[in-house]
């Protein structure tokens, strides 16, 4: 289903547990960074709302996305329930954006195959900024906001397994 048919920030609010016991680590791109805080703040406050504390939300940043998964790996390795990573990767002229989306893509994956820590995707990929302002508290909902219901859940189905 496309993010146009089922807005990002639209979530149960009831099937959430109460995250007042676990400790997270968000990792945040300075590439396009008007984008990236709109999703930091979507996570956080999302993380806040479901009973986070404020001093158990660790932010680290990193100069672009590819950077993601170095400083995803480090922030696992730090006492934390569940790493968010964010980052906002728009198309330019050439091929680099297909790197970067795969690479991003397939290194935080294996951040959550080879560690135990989960570790959220919160990368938007787009054509267009106006799409990246759409996801990132626009008309389409934050992606932020469903990184962070996503890392809540992950906390919880680590510490039931
Ligand atoms: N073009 C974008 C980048 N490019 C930079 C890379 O992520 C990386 O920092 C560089 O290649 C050095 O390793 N990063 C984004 O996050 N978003 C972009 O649109
Ligand atoms: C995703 C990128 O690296 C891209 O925005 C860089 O722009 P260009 O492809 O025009 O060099």
């Amino acid at each position: 289903m496309a993010t146009a048919n089922k807005n990002l920030s639209d979530y149960d609010k009831t099937t959430i547990p109460n995250a007042n016991k676990f400790r997270f680590g968000i990792v945040v791109s300075e590439w396009n960074d008007t984008i990236t805080e709109g999703l930091y703040k979507g996570a956080y406050d999302t993380l806040i709302a479901h009973g986070v504390l404020p001093n158990n939300i660790i932010r680290w940043d990193v100069p672009g996305s590819f950077e993601l998964i170095y400083g995803s790996k480090k922030m696992q390795e730090q006492m934390v329930n569940a790493v968010i990573a964010i980052g906002s990767v728009i198309q330019g002229e050439t091929k680099h954006f297909d790197f970067v989306c795969e690479g991003v893509a397939q290194g935080i994956k294996d951040l959550n195959v080879i560690h135990e820590t989960p570790v959220i995707f919160c990368v938007l990929t787009d054509n267009t900024m106006q799409q990246a302002i759409e996801r990132s508290g626009g008309k389409h909902g934050n992606k932020g906001t469903e990184a962070a219901v996503a890392a809540i859940k992950m906390a919880e189905l680590r510490r039931n397994s």
